[in-house]
């Protein structure tokens, strides 16, 4: 993990209404960018097949489904995806689930990643949900439930990148989302932090959409964020 250069940690969030609008997306970031996430969005608008289509080009397919249902579902749609050559997949960081899913992704390449607490959750939010803990209490007790688990890696926010950290231990992916560069619109976002902090953290990989796919030139954007990264990255040699 700690050899790995800035644009194996980039994941571009492809939240796009069309399959023929990210293909498009995906020409113009070129070589820059070789990882990608896939979600709800273009899922359901024929997003599947592009994404096998994107990973036997070479490309690494993160697929968002953040899953949740009894062990029997979980394991069979985990079974099924592990067959898809995607790189990495979430669900929802509950411990039964979790351990389905580790026990169907068994043999495969399949990462698996725990959803924690979504990035556009902040403390009212998750007190709404019913919970009577911090956003970084829940984020601790799930990524040590995913641990036990067997998980790949964690999503969380930056914020608690550190703290994932040391729960964790050195090899899971911590996989942030809610990444802003400075001045950046958060959107609906509520725990955001720049690429630069969100690597100083201990995030092994950033997850970007909006601040890339809806700017006006999404591969300068694609290309300063990577420029970012470089900078929070260098002098361990693996920028
Ligand atoms: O906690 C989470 C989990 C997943 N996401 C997903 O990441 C991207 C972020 O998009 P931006 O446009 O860069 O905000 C989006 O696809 C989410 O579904 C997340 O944001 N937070």
């Amino acid at each position: 993990m700690t050899n790995m250069q800035a644009r194996d940690r980039l994941i571009v969030g492809l939240d796009i209404p069309t399959v023929s609008e990210a293909e498009k997306m995906v020409a113009t970031l070129g070589e820059s960018v070789s990882f990608y996430k896939i979600g709800y969005q273009l899922v359901f608008a024929g997003g599947l097949e592009f994404a096998r289509d994107l990973a036997k080009d070479g490309k690494k397919i993160f697929l968002d489904m953040k899953l949740l249902d009894i062990d029997n579902t979980v394991a069979k749609g985990v079974e099924n995806i592990a067959k898809m050559g995607m790189t990495m997949l979430t669900l929802h960081a509950y411990p039964k689930a979790m351990r389905a899913a580790v026990e169907a992704a068994k043999g495969s390449d399949l990462c698996l990643l725990g959803v924690t607490v979504l990035t556009s959750m902040d403390a009212a939010d998750v007190t709404e949900a019913g919970y009577a803990q911090t956003p970084e209490q829940l984020v601790r007790t799930r990524a040590a439930q995913a641990r036990d688990a067997g998980m790949g890696g964690i999503v969380c926010s930056a914020e608690e990148s550190a703290a994932v950290r040391e729960i964790v231990g050195a090899d899971m992916a911590i996989v942030t989302p809610g990444i802003r560069p400075k001045g950046a619109d958060a959107g609906d976002q509520k725990r955001v932090v720049t690429p630069f902090d969100a690597l100083k953290a201990g995030s092994t990989h950033l997850v970007v959409s909006r601040p890339i796919v809806k700017a006006d030139d999404p591969k300068a954007s694609a290309e300063a964020i990577l420029a970012e990264m470089r900078d929070a990255l260098w002098p361990a040699n693996n920028a």
